[in-house]
């Protein structure tokens, strides 16, 4: 069974996925599979533009977990959508270093709940869970995840609404 964790950036998916690594999960993270797939970096974003398609078609399924904000896109068992209240989400990308543009997008990529959006558009409703990462520690959000990857906790999604930030 291979399970994604998903999110807008700074949603928490790599803190998450260090705990769950020394949990004993195999944990393979979108950011370091896709280093060769980048075809150039794009100085005006600070990011590099990574040829996803071609990362998604040649991605071999583990048993595991995979990290990263397109792996939704991947044939996954099951997944896992982080979220962040907007103005916390700002506060951690702000903290990270992002430029205000790039702090922009991706507010209102959450704000709007675009990967959510996409997740369900490519998964069952009842594979999918959603977590609310803003008053929880990583350490909870792992706990969730390991429960739900046990079949503990059911698949569960729309508790959260950010259009009080648009
Ligand atoms: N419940 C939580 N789950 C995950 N991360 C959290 C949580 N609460 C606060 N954080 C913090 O938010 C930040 C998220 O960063 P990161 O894990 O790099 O996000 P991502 O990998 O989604 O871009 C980290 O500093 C992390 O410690």
């Amino acid at each position: 069974m291979m399970v994604c964790i998903t999110g807008t950036p700074g949603t928490g998916k790599s803190a998450v996925s260090e705990i769950l690594r020394d949990k004993g999960y195999r944990v393979d993270s979108q950011n370091e599979t896709a280093k060769k797939y980048i075809i150039c970096s794009d100085f005006s974003r600070d990011t590099d533009i990574v040829d996803e398609d071609k990362w998604i078609e040649d991605f071999e399924p583990f048993e595991g977990i995979i990290e990263g904000h397109i792996t939704h896109y991947l044939p996954c068992d099951s997944v896992v959508v982080l979220r962040c209240r907007p103005d916390i989400l700002k506060e951690r990308l702000i903290k990270r270093g992002y430029g205000p543009e790039k702090v922009l997008e991706n507010v209102m990529a959450e704000a709007l709940d675009v990967v959510l959006i996409e997740a369900l558009e490519e998964h069952s409703q009842d594979s999918l869970l959603e977590i609310d990462t803003t008053e929880k520690s990583p350490e909870q959000t792992a706990d969730e995840i390991s429960k739900f990857m046990k079949g503990d906790i059911p698949g569960h999604f729309g508790d959260t609404d950010w259009s009080l930030f648009l």
